[in-house]
């Protein structure tokens, strides 16, 4: 099917001015999830405007209108994995290569940095609000086409990135030139496919060596790890946010998970507990998660970059939350009662 974008849509955003100039944008203390849902397509404009890329790669504004009201029409309206989780790592993304001058200090030359910032934007699209041994469980056509490669979702999140680059007047890379274009493909690539937990795993221990022996700017390995890094933070970046922002993404992940689990007891298997309404706890399942994973990532990045020591702060102290809630869920269950809005 052939997702269509009005003409007078590119042209509203072309129009759209950046007089809601929103304070401290360009802070990490920022959420971007309190952006208004109507500006967020006119936010990323500003924010590629801002890095340069438009000058610097001569970007047609109308092809990169374009561009970002078809990956928003890419996405569904699931609970969590739909267009504002990715305007929200699209927002790390460039806080990141603003805040730590990751072009600037030579992280990333500017051509990585414009695919690193458009891998954020991509790396869910068409999302259903399902997990990768959903699919292969349930045998839909996303596992058929991908599941023996592994990474199926991310797969076809990549699949779906490169048919919007190939659709008229949508290819935002075209001016580069075709060392550069297929460069840019093979580190959209990599970016989109390391969103996979479950590589993540795989790259943490390599990830955490290469920042103890020191980041090599020329080693082809080091910037192949650090792109897979900044990208899981940027997925996780909600865990860096006050922690209304951490509970309401919590809310709509496992709103995401159950509906699986739901789904799954329908087809007669058993989902695994952090999907099953039935028995996962919440709190419990947060703190695993964020000592397990969220902790190590962001304290490898503050090895990395000081100026991100603020974030695994703020990540150490919502988990204390989640620890309180953990106590305050206990008596609330003994009692029956087992709902987020117990939590402050
Ligand atoms: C980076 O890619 C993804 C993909 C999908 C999701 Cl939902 C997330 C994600 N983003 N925020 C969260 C939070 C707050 N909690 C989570 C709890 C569990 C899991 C999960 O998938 N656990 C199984 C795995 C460890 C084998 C993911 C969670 N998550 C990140
Ligand atoms: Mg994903
Ligand atoms: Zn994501």
């Amino acid at each position: 099917y052939h997702m269509k974008v009005e003409a007078e849509a590119v042209q509203t955003l072309l129009n759209c001015r950046d007089d809601h100039n929103i304070k401290d944008f360009d802070q990490f203390h920022f959420s971007p999830r309190n952006v208004p849902y109507r500006h967020m397509p006119c936010y990323i404009l500003k924010m590629f405007d801002e890095l340069g890329f438009i000058r610097y790669y001569r970007i047609k504004r109308t092809t990169l209108a374009r561009f970002i009201l078809f990956v928003k029409k890419g996405y569904r309206d699931a609970p969590y994995h739909n267009w504002i989780h990715a305007f929200s790592v699209a927002h790390f993304g460039y806080l990141m290569i603003k805040n730590f001058n990751l072009v600037k200090d030579g992280y990333m030359t500017q051509l990585h940095a414009l695919v690193f910032l458009v891998s954020c934007l991509c790396h869910d699209i068409d999302h259903r609000g399902t997990n990768n041994s959903f699919q292969t469980k349930c045998g839909t056509v996303l596992a058929s086409l991908y599941s023996s490669e592994g990474s199926v979702m991310e797969r076809h999140h990549l699949a779906q990135s490169m048919c919007i680059l190939n659709t008229d007047g949508c290819n935002i890379f075209e001016g580069l030139t075709s060392e550069e274009y297929s460069e840019a493909l093979d580190i959209l690539r990599n970016n989109i496919l390391s969103t996979d937990l479950a590589s993540h795993f795989r790259a943490a221990e390599n990830q955490r060596e290469m920042i103890d022996q020191g980041y090599d700017k020329n080693d082809p390995k080091h910037q192949k790890l650090l792109h897979a890094m900044l990208m899981t933070c940027c997925d996780l970046s909600d865990q860096t946010k006050h922690w209304r922002i951490t509970k309401k993404t919590a809310e709509q992940i496992y709103d995401e998970f159950f509906s699986q689990g739901d789904l799954e007891k329908s087809m007669g298997t058993a989902p695994i507990e952090m999907m099953d309404r039935e028995r996962a706890s919440i709190p419990d399942l947060q703190v695993q998660f964020i000592t397990n994973l969220v902790l190590p990532l962001f304290s490898n990045l503050a090895a990395l970059f000081p100026a991100a020591q603020i974030l695994v702060d703020v990540i150490m102290k919502n988990r204390e939350i989640w620890k309180m809630a953990k106590n305050v869920f206990q008596t609330y269950s003994e009692t029956g009662v087992k709902c987020m809005d117990i939590l402050l």
